[in-house]
């Protein structure tokens, strides 16, 4: 009939799933939930089901946890028959590895491919959950999510790396204290994610590169003026250079917690309490230290016209991602602002560990 989702919709939908703790199931056979919404309920349901259950944790994660890491990027562990609720938990989050190390000894999994279980952490990122995953085979992929009325997704649906087209919603004019000649532009993705902003101040030159920041949300920073971070000021400090030049565009990109979404950078932020940087926290909880997709923001820009840049930022991997993107970064524009006693100790792991120039 033509209703049918496709793909990537039904993809959204698994994103979904995994969130309220429903399972989601690939159509050559592997079941999937995510450890960190697991509830008793199914985790019964699943025991009962023939098969081995395996918890899938990344590599990151499995450092940490000195488990093998066979598959690398990933480690498939197989679930202890007496392992409860809690041990899965424990496993998946970081939050009491100090207070209670012992979780293993851990026994990986050698034998097979991972490759759904490669997706199956994908899925949990894309969904901002700790990434680490209960999974199980059945034999009949499609006739067992029939039954149980999940939703079924290819195989291959992870495989696909491509940027998920981003559409101009509406644009209207927003006067700001920097300028009056504010402009606020929409963008939502096909594929069911975030929605992206961009601030074009005044009536930037589209023959000349524009002077432009990539703002990754950060709510804590941006909204609550948070000391922990510098966001805040420099999300104020690029709109003022904007204004004072009369044009410029900001992205601000609802890529929160460096691409982890916010409970996760919470999460990160608790590490930090006990004594983790930034980059650690973020390896301990089983992610890269910066999960954002920059090919977003050079999309927008080419969207909105421009191929040129003076970009706004102290990150040079941030030029080599929008050069790599088709976008000419003309200058790098420093924007040192808002260091303070309480983030001294997180911009200099920045510039240690990220190659940020202070
Ligand atoms: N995971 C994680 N994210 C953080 C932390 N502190 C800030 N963030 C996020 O980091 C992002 C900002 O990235 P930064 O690395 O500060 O800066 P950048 O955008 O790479 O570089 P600049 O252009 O120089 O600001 C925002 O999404 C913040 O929410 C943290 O401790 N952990
Ligand atoms: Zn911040």
């Amino acid at each position: 009939m033509g209703f049918s989702p496709d793909v990537t919709e039904r993809l959204a939908r698994a994103r979904a799933d995994l969130r309220m703790g429903v399972p989601v199931v690939f159509d050559n056979g592997l079941v999937i939930l995510a450890a960190e919404t697991l509830d008793s309920t199914r985790l019964t349901a699943l025991r009962s089901l023939p098969g081995d259950p395996v918890l899938v944790i990344t590599g990151w994660r499995a450092q940490t946890l000195k488990a093998r890491a066979y598959d690398g990027d990933v480690a498939r562990i197989r679930l202890p028959a007496d392992a409860a609720l809690p041990w899965i938990r424990a496993v998946a989050d970081p939050a009491d590895d100090l207070r209670n190390p012992m979780k293993g000894p851990l026994q990986s999994l050698r034998e097979g491919s991972a490759a759904m279980h490669r997706a199956a952490i994908a899925l949990c990122k894309a969904a901002r959950l700790l990434p680490a995953a209960l999974t199980i085979e059945v034999a009949d992929a499609a006739a067992f999510a029939a039954a149980q009325n999940l939703t079924l997704i290819p195989a291959d649906a992870m495989d696909n790396d491509a940027l998920s087209p981003l559409h101009p919603i509406i644009s209207a004019r927003l006067p700001l204290e920097v300028s009056d000649a504010g402009r606020l532009h929409i963008f939502r993705p096909d594929d069911g994610a975030e929605e992206h902003y961009a601030v074009e101040i005044g009536h930037p030159d589209r023959a000349k590169p524009v002077l432009s920041r990539l703002h990754s949300a950060c709510f804590t920073g941006d909204l609550l003026g948070s000391l922990k971070c510098d966001c805040g000021p420099q999300l104020r400090g690029a709109l003022a250079q904007m204004g004072a030049e009369g044009a410029g565009v900001l992205l601000y990109l609802n890529q929160e917690g460096r691409g982890i979404g916010l409970a996760n950078k919470m999460r990160a932020y608790s590490l930090q309490d006990q004594g983790f940087d930034t980059v650690d926290a973020n390896h301990r909880l089983g992610f890269e230290d910066d999960e954002r997709d920059f090919r977003i923001g050079a999309d927008i820009l080419k969207r909105l016209g421009f191929d040129a840049v003076r970009l706004l930022t102290n990150n040079p991997a941030k030029v080599d991602r929008m050069q790599a993107c088709g976008i000419r970064v003309c200058d790098r524009v420093p924007l040192k602002v808002g260091e303070n006693r309480h983030n001294h100790d997180y911009l200099a792991t920045k510039a240690a560990k990220s190659g940020h120039l202070l």
